[in-house]
């Protein structure tokens, strides 16, 4: 994804569950007692859901809100955007990287968010890990919203198939959220969080549907987030939209004609998971560590003492 300017245009089921999230889950953040908290958010983007939805939220006298993602012309564009923003700033990381973190960030946030990001990542252990580490080794809390499902993976699959568009889709797997096929996405990602370490975890499936009026509107965010639109040349876009649509419509039957005949909307159900969890603070993790230790001695004295 590096259609910045296009995706700002079209990322309007983003911003609306960005916000509708943090409505929801702002009121869990742990701020710290001095105020002084620092923020990184993970795939930023071209910046406006951190700008218009998280920077409002922060402490009055916060320290630090950081926009990071993967791709540079991303972070080149929410820097022209909003440099001028009070203690803000923009740095390329790739949260999946097996790399150290950068050592100016590591153990350097008190919060991490992320926002429609984390479903492009097939490595969600590393990039829970990575998160982990960006946290204070004093502790630190985090807001993690991503598809679970969607029926545009269902749709590059199928695309994936055809003669046409496969030479450029080897890899769509690479694209498919990690849980859209999943019996249980929300024990999978609850399980990969206490793993990593993290407490106090909670996290919700919402089963929601978005309504693309129009074609165009469909197709203008199709252009916005399809990683496989910058492999084909221009002058076939046209084609792989209209071999997109027409899945949608006749594979998948969801595009619905109003009596007119004329307007065409396009019913978009999926799964959005939220998670928030926070990492303990490093004696937190010792004495956690201590309890499950003389619970496990003191449940191995009570066996040796019925087997004599
Ligand atoms: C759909 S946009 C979401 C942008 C913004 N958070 C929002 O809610 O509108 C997904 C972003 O995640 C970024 N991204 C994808 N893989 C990433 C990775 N491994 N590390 C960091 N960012 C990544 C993409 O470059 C893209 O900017
Ligand atoms: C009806 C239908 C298949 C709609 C899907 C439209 C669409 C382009 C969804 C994109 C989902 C996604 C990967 C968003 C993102 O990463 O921001």
């Amino acid at each position: 994804m590096n259609q910045a300017c296009l995706y700002q245009r079209a990322n309007e089921v983003q911003r609306y569950d960005a916000e509708e999230i943090l409505q929801e889950y702002a009121e869990k953040f742990v701020w710290r007692h001095d105020g002084l908290d620092c923020l990184l958010d993970v795939g930023t983007g071209s910046g406006d859901v951190l700008m218009d939805f998280i920077y409002p939220i922060m402490p009055k006298q916060f320290q630090s809100v950081v926009g990071s993602d993967v791709s540079r012309k991303m972070m080149q564009f929410a820097e022209k955007c909003y440099s001028r923003e009070k203690q803000c700033s923009f740095r390329v990381l790739d949260i999946a990287t097996k790399d150290k973190l950068p050592e100016d960030m590591v153990g350097g946030f008190d919060h991490v968010t992320s926002f429609y990001c984390l479903h492009w990542i097939q490595n969600q252990r590393q990039a829970l890990q990575n998160i982990y580490d960006l946290l204070r080794p004093e502790g630190g809390d985090c807001l993690l919203v991503f598809l679970a499902t969607n029926p545009v993976f269902d749709v590059y699959k199928l695309l994936s198939k055809s003669t046409q568009w496969s030479p450029y889709m080897k890899d769509v797997h690479r694209f498919i959220s990690p849980l859209h096929y999943s019996s249980d996405p929300k024990m999978e990602y609850t399980k990969m969080l206490k793993e990593t370490g993290f407490t106090d975890i909670q996290v919700d499936l919402k089963e929601k549907v978005y309504i693309y009026e129009g074609l165009e509107t469909l197709k203008d965010n199709v252009k916005a987030v399809c990683p496989f639109l910058d492999r084909i040349p221009l002058s076939r876009h046209n084609s792989f939209l209209d071999d997109f649509v027409n899945i949608v419509s006749h594979d998948l039957d969801l595009r619905h004609i109003e009596a007119n005949g004329e307007i065409q909307k396009f019913i978009s159900p999926y799964k959005l998971l939220v998670a928030y969890a926070k990492k303990p603070a490093l004696i937190e993790n010792l004495l956690n560590d201590l309890i499950i230790s003389v619970e496990a001695e003191a449940g191995e004295a009570e066996e040796k003492k019925h087997i004599n």
